[in-house]
């Protein structure tokens, strides 16, 4: 008797950790427990925000604010943890269908809080042993560039909206996202060769697919500031628009819009894409095969069907 109980009790569990983990609900993790003092989500893109969580919305579009807006949302590291977290959480929450990000006050970002800078070194002179303290170095430059590709290995499409300045280290984080937008203040440099620093975390990897290599190559030499307008003949942005309100305006839309569609299907499409970034064209073919050869059969192919058929919107699990 005793050992049935056991065995029934850690089945139970068991299934119990498994769903976690298929469909991971963990209240540590879930976004609207969070609380954040230097993200902000918010229930629109518009307007001002004092700060706060208030979750994900109906339409399955979470919104994110950077906010330190008196630091121009410079990040330090209680920023950097936060953006670990909230990358994390989303993953354990299965409602957010689609991420779009800005910057609250007067732009997106201007890139490493320089305060870090001064703290990693007093950090790092504290170690006495010199290869500890290159391990150490080496390990903290693994952790920025995990943070800063988490909108690329998130599982839903990230959207950055990028009005103001946007520098540096938040260079590095929108050539991350899945789409740039912006409005004609936005100002972009590849800063960190003014600091006498190899940029680390990402920009030097993506910006050449973005822009080409001899382009990113000039910005990274130089760190020349460009606006909205030359960052979309770049194709750095896919799209500057007139101000801000238009921007934020657009970038909800089109959030909204992939919001709508088979989640299923949109992260099929960000995984494709991805892999044939960085495979031969026949091996991104191989993988679609196998992709859609395990997910084309789907409810939402049903849905999909009845909804052309009915004339009337698809409804779709996330
Ligand atoms: C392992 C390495 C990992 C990551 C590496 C990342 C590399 C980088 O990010 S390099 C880029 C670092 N950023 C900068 O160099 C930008 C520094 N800031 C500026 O040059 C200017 O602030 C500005 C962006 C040109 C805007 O100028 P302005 O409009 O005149 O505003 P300010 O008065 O200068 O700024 C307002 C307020 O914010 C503070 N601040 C702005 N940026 C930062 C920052 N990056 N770090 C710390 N603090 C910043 C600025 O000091 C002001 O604060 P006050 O308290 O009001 O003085």
């Amino acid at each position: 008797m005793i050992r049935q109980g056991v065995r029934r009790l850690s089945t139970v569990s068991n299934a119990l950790l498994l769903r976690e983990w298929i469909q991971p609900a963990s209240q540590a993790t879930k976004l609207a427990d969070l609380k954040f003092e230097t993200l902000a989500i918010t229930e629109s893109l518009s307007g001002n925000s004092t700060g706060g969580n208030s979750g994900v919305g109906a339409d399955g579009v979470l919104n994110v604010r950077l906010h330190r807006p008196t630091k121009l949302n410079a990040f330090d590291m209680q920023m950097w943890n936060e953006l670990e977290t909230l990358f994390d959480a989303i993953e354990h929450t299965p409602e957010v269908r689609a991420v779009v990000i800005r910057g609250e006050g007067r732009g997106f970002s201007s890139g490493m809080d320089l305060n870090v800078f001064a703290s990693m070194q007093e950090v790092m002179m504290s170690i006495p042993c010199e290869a500890r303290k290159r391990e150490a170095l080496l390990s903290v430059i693994a952790r920025f560039q995990k943070i800063i590709s988490a909108p690329e290995k998130c599982r839903v499409p990230v959207i950055a909206a990028v009005h103001g300045s946007c520098i540096g280290g938040a260079v590095d984080f929108i050539t991350a996202c899945d789409i740039r937008l912006c409005d004609t203040s936005a100002e972009f440099s590849v800063k960190e060769i003014d600091l006498a620093i190899v940029a680390d975390i990402g920009t030097l990897q993506r910006l050449p697919n973005l822009v080409g290599e001899q382009q990113a190559k000039e910005l990274a030499y130089t760190g020349r500031s460009f606006f909205g307008a030359e960052a979309e003949k770049i194709g750095l942005v896919l799209k500057t628009h007139v101000d801000a309100p238009t921007l934020f305006n657009q970038a909800t839309t089109l959030a909204k819009t992939i919001a709508s569609k088979s989640p299923l299907t949109v992260r099929g499409v960000k995984k494709v894409v991805q892999y044939q970034r960085d495979h031969s064209t026949e091996d991104s073919l191989a993988q679609v095969q196998l992709w859609n050869s395990a997910m084309l059969y789907s409810n939402d192919l049903a849905a999909a069907m009845t909804a052309i058929a009915t004339k009337k919107p698809p409804q779709f699990e996330n």
